[in-house]
């Protein structure tokens, strides 16, 4: 064997077999994927139909498209928003305009309800599971898409005047203390529910009785961000709510597994939502630049991907392509649809992932650069 031979055979073993595993993986993967996600409305109609889902951040944007979904699949759906924002030229807030419309997509528009929550005030969080047990029964599933994004630099985020309303602190409060808050309202609702037993003590699991196993959800999705799993200037605060987010579901996945609720975290790209329109009022040139990367998809087809990935059993997923090379190449503990291709497909999305990761560090050092030449 002739030297050249020797390093054509060896680059062969050492970098083409491994490229060409590395490539049928992410095709497998990617294929996987786009299968999982791809709505079929009789398919939610099949699981949704006369189930009751409670819908959190229901009146606008990816909530709102969601409850839209389910009000045509012929769900019972309650939407919770604060409702505060009054439109000036209708005189009604985002809530009950949302209930409108969404009762018009229903076949019992009686199906639909409303309630004003302020979702991050745990005291009227339980109070409003408590009514709602009462007039529609505990949710069957639970979307917790209720959430804000405010992008900045932290130095233009501190507390000002020593309040302690700030970026860092609201996005953590609306979006994961309101999150947590009503997962933890439905267990305590639930809890309320028949005096405990020495043989219910024998039966409970994760700390609940079968009787109040049995108003557990069976579902419950987390809307995340792809910034659950990565982050860059601009969203330090954003991405730190959500990451806690994406931790919570991680534990709840483990811990409610037993009780047969299925736990998911739904990380969509940008929406074209009303969110959007005021994160983009706040959000640095350079934050755009960089996540310019992600596409803008509506809120519908963002809630017809995440109801089609639930019901394919996925736990942790992304409607973005690149979302979801984000999510093969994250070391959680989440559980992997498709071990064998993820593993395979990995090599080929870090080496793509620690090039972008480069490029947006140098993108932000030029960006700055440029500022400073231009004046
Ligand atoms: C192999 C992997 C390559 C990785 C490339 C990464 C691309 C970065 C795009 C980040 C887009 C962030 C979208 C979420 C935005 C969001 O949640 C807020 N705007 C809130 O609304």
């Amino acid at each position: 064997m002739s030297f050249t031979s020797f390093l054509l055979a060896g680059g062969f073993a050492y970098v083409v077999n491994p490229l060409v595993l590395s490539l049928v993986g992410l095709g497998c993967v990617l294929a996987a994927w786009a299968a999982s996600g791809r709505f079929h409305p009789a398919t939610l109609r099949k699981h949704a139909n006369g189930r009751h889902v409670l819908v959190t951040g229901g009146s606008k944007g990816l909530g709102k498209a969601a409850a839209a979904e389910l009000a045509q699949a012929g769900a019972r759906v309650t939407i919770v928003a604060r409702g505060k924002d009054v439109d000036s030229a209708t005189g009604k807030s985002s809530l009950d305009a949302a209930l409108e419309e969404l009762r018009t997509l229903h076949s019992d528009p009686s199906f639909v309800r409303a309630y004003a929550v302020d979702l991050s005030d745990y005291p009227a969080v339980v109070s409003f599971v408590r009514s709602l047990r009462g007039a529609a029964g505990m949710p069957d599933w639970l979307v917790a898409a209720a959430g804000s994004a405010t992008p900045g630099y932290l130095a233009d985020q501190l507390p000002a005047d020593g309040k302690r309303e700030h970026a860092h602190d609201w996005l953590m409060s609306g979006n994961y203390t309101a999150s947590v808050n009503i997962v933890r309202a439905v267990v305590q609702v639930a809890k309320e529910t028949g005096a405990a037993t020495s043989a219910d003590a024998a039966l409970s699991v994760v700390g609940l009785t079968p009787e109040q196993q049995a108003l557990m959800p069976e579902r419950i999705v987390f809307v995340g961000s792809m910034l659950s799993l990565m982050s860059f200037v601009g969203y330090s605060a954003y991405s730190a709510s959500k990451y806690a987010l994406q931790g919570l579901a991680e534990g709840l996945r483990s811990e409610f597994k037993p009780l047969g609720t299925k736990v998911h975290v739904y990380l969509p790209g940008n929406m074209d939502t009303p969110g959007h329109v005021i994160e983009n009022s706040t959000k640095p040139k350079i934050t755009a630049e960089l996540e310019g990367a992600s596409t803008l998809v509506t809120p519908r087809d963002a809630a017809q991907f995440m109801f089609a990935s639930m019901l394919n059993d996925r736990y942790i997923f992304s409607n973005d392509l690149l979302g979801e090379l984000v999510r093969v190449s994250a070391s959680t503990s989440a559980p992997r649809p498709n071990p064998v291709f993820e593993i395979m497909a990995t090599p080929l999305i870090a080496i793509i992932f620690s090039a972008w990761v480069a490029f947006a560090d140098f993108s932000v050092a030029k960006y700055f650069r440029n500022k400073a030449a231009s004046i």
